[in-house]
């Protein structure tokens, strides 16, 4: 690991979530480069991580991966820039929501590897879920590279890229959903008379308990939904406000409109 160089193009949030991942994992920090537009977020990469904050095309030239992390909005200003610097040796991995990788080829001279991921923030425990697909020129060699950057960060999976804008409305938005439920049953534990403190606590760990039985029973959540509710109990009660109140519905709805903000982004962009 970490034989290559990495520069992290517009190191925000996803891409300081990147950097920090691959530090823990004993990545070089010789071997990481960060780009940033305000010199006060250069000087806080470099004092947190050790890592070298260049100028975006010094990066490119200094590194063989190249790991776009700006608002999709931003990409093209970006790829007009670094697009010319991009040669067949290095590979772009795009972390961008909703941008193909036919977008970055074609500021790419030809052979350029682009591989895109969606991953999400809970790779700052090491629990991230990444999709990796391959676009155009990226051969297995770049997908196993780019598997060995994101691996530290929690799990990753191959997807053709086809389902990319439906990964980033399921797993790349998701953490957001979850924190959403939590915050409204906590709200709902206010109601109850708890204690915030209390009720978020005991809504956290529910939540931690929830996961960790899906993940590791194996049962459908059918089955696990099942056996907590008791015939004529607390639980069903609850269940059926929820189907009264439509959140199945909204949820189909809710991740159908993320999807359909990806394709927007990426409309936007051609
Ligand atoms: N936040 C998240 O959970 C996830 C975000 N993404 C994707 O990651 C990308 C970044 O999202 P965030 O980190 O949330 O946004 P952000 O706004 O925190 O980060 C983007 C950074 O890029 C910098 N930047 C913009 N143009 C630049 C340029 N020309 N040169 C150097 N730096 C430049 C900005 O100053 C900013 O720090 C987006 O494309 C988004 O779709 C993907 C998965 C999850
Ligand atoms: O909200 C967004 O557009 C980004 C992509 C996935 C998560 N955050």
């Amino acid at each position: 690991m970490g034989m290559h160089t990495v520069a992290v193009v517009g190191a925000g949030k996803i891409g300081e979530v990147l950097l920090s991942g691959l530090v823990k994992a004993g990545w070089p920090v010789d071997r990481l480069i960060a780009t940033a537009r305000r010199p006060e977020r250069a000087d806080e990469l470099r004092s947190r991580y050790g890592v070298r904050v260049l100028e975006n095309a010094e990066a490119v030239a200094s590194a063989d991966v190249v790991a776009i992390a700006v608002k999709p909005q931003d990409a093209g200003a970006l790829m007009a820039e670094l697009g010319p610097l991009m040669s067949s040796d290095k590979l772009l991995v795009s972390l961008c929501a909703g941008l193909p990788t036919s977008f970055f080829a074609k500021y790419l001279r030809d052979e350029v590897p682009v591989v895109r991921v969606m991953t999400n923030t809970p790779a700052l425990v090491d629990e991230a879920m990444t999709a990796i697909s391959a676009g155009a020129h990226a051969t297995a060699a770049h997908l196993s590279l780019a598997e060995e950057m994101f691996k530290p960060l929690g799990r990753t999976i191959r997807l053709p890229e086809s389902q990319q804008d439906a990964v980033t409305a399921l797993s790349g938005s998701g953490p957001a959903y979850f924190y959403f439920l939590v915050e409204a049953m906590t709200d709902a534990g206010i109601l109850l008379g708890l204690p915030r403190q209390v009720a978020h606590d005991l809504i956290v760990q529910t939540a931690i308990g929830s996961a960790v039985m899906l993940r590791d029973s194996g049962e459908h959540p059918v089955k696990l939904r099942e056996a907590v509710t008791s015939p004529a109990g607390t639980t069903i009660s609850a269940i059926r406000e929820l189907e009264n109140h439509g959140v199945r519905a909204a949820l189909l709805a809710a991740l159908e409109a993320a999807r359909d903000r990806a394709r927007e982004l990426a409309a936007q962009n051609t």
